[in-house]
């Protein structure tokens, strides 16, 4: 055994390494969507699943890609995108499911975010509010290459369902114009921009505007006809953007 030879410690919640051999990831909070994403690959290699972290490395047009979930909520998902920078990840697309804001977005239509209303609570220990949670130019022209029939719009990611205000807070923001709420989208595009990654987050609405979020949430839980094609459709469109041939530029 050389002595000399410096073995990678794996990141702490992840376990990935530089091992995982690519630059390009595709986050989303639900495990079982690693699941979904593995069976679109060519060749899924499970890799890692150590707490809310489930992690595969397969291919997808010839480009390897990492899936790996984050959880629910920004500190979570902090902390998984932090260590996909540490093996050395510069691009991320989140494909996460959201609520509509607007009574015109249907269920499984996909929202690709343009910007993000920073609505957590640990995205403004990073940096305070007035800097901008944004998405790479370049991934988020890709999108309207795969994806020309997606609402592009401001969304808002939140910390909790429950507050008690949340349908006050939720009219007021729809007002504004916000497309849709998740939890996840602002804190990935603050963390991307102050380390130097390319991001982007693709919705898929599973809950009407005003529509009941149990419902609507165990409608994706269910693998219901509209939101398990806009799953899909997500998935499908983050795949393509990160096998393009204009990454290589
Ligand atoms: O479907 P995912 O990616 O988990 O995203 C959304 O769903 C969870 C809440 O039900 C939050 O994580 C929210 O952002
Ligand atoms: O309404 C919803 C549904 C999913 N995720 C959210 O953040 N909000």
């Amino acid at each position: 055994m050389d002595k000399e030879r410096k073995v990678e410690a794996p990141q702490p919640h992840t376990q990935l390494t530089h091992a995982i051999g690519t630059d390009r990831a595709i986050i989303m909070g639900d495990p079982a969507r690693v699941d979904a994403i593995a069976k679109l690959m060519d060749d899924p290699q499970p890799w890692a699943f150590n707490r809310e972290y489930k992690s595969v490395v397969g291919t997808y047009r010839g480009q390897r890609i990492l899936a790996m979930s984050t959880g629910i909520g920004a500190p979570s998902a902090g902390i998984g995108v932090e260590e996909l920078h540490n093996v050395g990840v510069k691009y991320v697309i989140r494909v996460g499911s959201a609520g509509a804001m607007q009574k015109d977005i249907a269920l499984g239509q996909l929202v690709i975010a343009e910007g993000v209303v920073r609505d957590d609570g640990l995205s403004r220990k990073y940096v305070p509010e007035i800097y901008p949670a944004v998405p790479s130019y370049r991934l988020l022209h890709l999108a309207h290459r795969y994806a020309p029939e997606a609402v592009y719009g401001i969304v808002r990611s939140h910390d909790g369902f429950y507050v008690d205000d949340n349908a006050e807070v939720e009219t007021f923001w729809s007002k504004k114009g916000i497309k849709a709420d998740d939890m996840e989208s602002g804190i990935l595009m603050v963390i991307g921009r102050l380390r130097g990654m390319e991001t982007l987050s693709i919705l898929n609405n599973v809950v009407l505007y005003q529509g009941d979020l149990a419902e609507g949430v165990n409608s994706l839980v269910n693998n219901a006809d509209l939101v398990a094609k806009g799953e899909r459709d997500s998935l499908l469109t983050a795949l393509n953007i990160l096998s393009d041939a204009e990454m290589e530029k």
